[in-house]
């Protein structure tokens, strides 16, 4: 097995493609449907294996009942497609598969398979999206591009969903709160939690709790600790080494547990705390004080495991001012039960009685951390209520896609042999839009995208300033004239093939973040709103429009009614 590739810079052309291969080693040629093997020996068979087709990626609904999604995954599919390549193993197997019938000169053709002569154009990582517009489309021999289906839209859906979920998150915290990812223990598998990880940071998380991801995509790495760690202790007593050296190196606390209880005494005694809380409970000072002792700098505390007021936050505080003394700043609490909403509020309160009664400058301020099954109408409802809260840490809801199962993104041929396909259906939102396009996104003078329009590949471009009419591709009575302000092409080249082309280059993760977190910002809020959504338009040109409704004429057989 290849071992997990590091991604962190630019990927470049070198040899073999010159790209590393996919994240996962798991995603080899074989990670396809076994129809794509069938149908690609019995194109070999009728010799039309060389034929060129042209497919289009891309979703019928936005998800989550929102009107937006994010498209993410696109540097994973480039990295597959850049290596894909059979093994002997690999041929030897599908050969197992297939019936004794099928001839030898298959697997020849199977060995000599790559992407050479494939050729992708994509929407670029992280921009947001709309339905039926294609998020990538991908031409080439049609055999080779059959066997590409699968894989592609396995490494597009869940990135897309995930990234999307993340982006959603963030847009109802708000930008100022910090987000984490703490959703590997829950997550579906090994891949889940990975690309979790990866896509939540591209969707605007902050960081992650996840060691592998960290190292693999150099997603910042963030961490409390957790209830076991509390309750593990018994007494101050199993605290051995007390000794502290303060912060600028000067001197050494020989009993730092002393100072803590000292403290916490004082907290007991002071006035406009008096009669908030009585014993706190011991066991979880000392996890506390211990930890304290292991990351003075980067000291947070989970105050739930017995009682939130009357326990955890007062014996936080106590170490927290112990820590002081010593020339080190707290970090704060992590909440993960109760009424999250009350319970910050209180805290908070007793942070800035702290700050005022002892004169600590800053712990008013002292961060609150919360988690324990957060999603997007928890933070919702927090918000709606007001809180004290910093920030989250979210897993289960987040990387699981709990509100969405998957994004159905599909992979639809549109043109072989330069001749136009459609695929029909009862359901109109499920005919494909035939024929190699090109796609604009249109802005108007606010600086919002009005909508996006696809267009034949060789009709002109909309151009900036010039009415044009945009049509909804199946309802007739739908179509606007637009005078656009800005134009963006959206389909890039990120690989020529042989058509000599350049190639759009791969920016790294952050990048890709931050070009995210921009275009969610550049939305027009009425497409962005949890409840009832404005839907975005998605158009065709005039020409378009007219071909679609006469191969859709051409292809229907005409019923007969007897
Ligand atoms: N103020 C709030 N408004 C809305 N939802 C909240 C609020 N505070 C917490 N929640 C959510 O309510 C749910 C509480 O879950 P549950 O009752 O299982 O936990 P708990 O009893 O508080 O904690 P545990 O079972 O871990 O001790 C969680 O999903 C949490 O995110
Ligand atoms: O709640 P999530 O959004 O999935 O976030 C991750 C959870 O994982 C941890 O819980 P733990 O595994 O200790 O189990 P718990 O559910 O009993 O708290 C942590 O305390 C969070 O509550
Ligand atoms: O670091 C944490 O607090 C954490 C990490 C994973 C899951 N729950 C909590
Ligand atoms: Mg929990």
């Amino acid at each position: 097995m290849r071992e997990m590739t590091e991604s962190n810079g630019p990927v470049g052309v070198g040899e073999g493609g010159g790209m590393p291969g996919p994240t996962n080693p798991m995603v080899t040629p074989l990670l396809t449907d076994l129809y794509q093997f069938t149908m690609a020996y019995a194109y070999w068979k009728a010799g039309k294996h060389s034929e060129r087709a042209v497919f289009d990626l891309y979703f019928r609904r936005n998800p989550f009942g929102g009107e937006y999604t994010v498209f993410a995954g696109l540097e994973e599919c480039i990295r597959f497609i850049a290596n894909f390549k059979f093994g002997e193993d690999e041929i030897s197997f599908v050969r197992q598969i297939l019936p004794p019938s099928c001839e030898d000169g298959f697997y020849d053709y199977l060995r000599g398979v790559d992407c050479s002569d494939v050729e992708i154009y994509a929407i670029p990582e992280g921009t947001v999206v709309f339905p039926r517009v294609p998020l990538m489309r991908v031409e080439g021999p049609i055999a080779i591009v059959q066997l590409l289906e699968t894989p592609i839209l396995n490494l597009v859906n869940y990135a897309s969903l995930v990234t999307t979920n993340a982006s959603r998150h963030r847009s109802v915290a708000g930008k100022s709160k910090l987000l984490l990812e703490f959703g590997l223990r829950r997550a579906q598998g090994p891949d889940g939690g990975i690309g979790a990880s990866k896509y939540c940071y591209m969707g605007g998380f902050d960081a992650t709790s996840n060691v592998a991801a960290g190292k693999v995509f150099g997603i910042p790495l963030r961490g409390t600790h957790s209830h076991a760690y509390v309750s593990s202790y018994m007494s101050v007593d199993e605290i051995l080494d007390k000794s502290l050296r303060s912060s600028d190196g000067s001197s050494t606390c020989d009993d730092f547990v002393s100072i803590v209880q000292e403290w916490l005494s004082r907290i007991q005694g002071s006035n406009s705390l008096h009669g908030a809380f009585g014993e706190t409970n011991q066991s979880e000072l000392a996890a506390f004080t211990s930890y304290a002792l292991a990351f003075p700098t980067n000291f947070l505390a989970l105050v739930d495991t017995y009682d939130v007021m009357r326990s955890g936050v007062p014996n936080f505080c106590a170490v927290a001012l112990a820590l002081n003394d010593l020339g080190y700043k707290a970090i704060g609490i992590r909440l993960d039960s109760g009424d999250l909403a009350y319970l910050s509020c209180e805290s908070r309160k007793f942070f800035k009685c702290i700050e005022e009664e002892f004169g600590i400058p800053g712990f008013g301020k002292t961060n609150i951390t919360a988690s324990n099954n957060l999603n997007e109408e928890t933070l919702d409802a927090l918000n709606k209520q007001g809180h004290e809260l910093d920030a989250f840490g979210i897993g289960t809801y987040l990387v699981t896609c709990y509100a969405q199962a998957a994004l159905g993104c599909v992979f639809k041929l549109v043109e072989i042999n330069n001749q136009p396909r459609i695929k029909l259906s009862e359901d109109v939102s499920k005919v494909s839009i035939p024929c190699k396009k090109r796609c604009y996104r249109l802005y108007g003078k606010e600086g919002f995208a009005l909508l996006d329009i696809m267009t034949g590949e060789n009709e002109s471009p909309p151009k900036v300033g010039e009415r044009i009419l945009c049509r909804h591709p199946f309802n007739e009575s739908k179509r606007a004239y637009v005078v656009p302000q800005r134009v963006d092409d959206l389909l890039k080249c990120y690989w020529p093939g042989k058509s000599g082309k350049e190639r759009e280059e791969l920016p790294p993760l952050k990048e890709v973040r931050t070009r995210c977190i921009k275009q969610l910002e550049q939305v027009r809020p009425d497409h962005m709103r949890r409840l009832n959504p404005t839907p975005y338009k998605v158009s065709v040109s005039m020409e378009l429009y007219n071909f679609i409704h006469f191969l859709w004429l051409n292809e229907a057989p005409v019923g007969e009614l007897q």
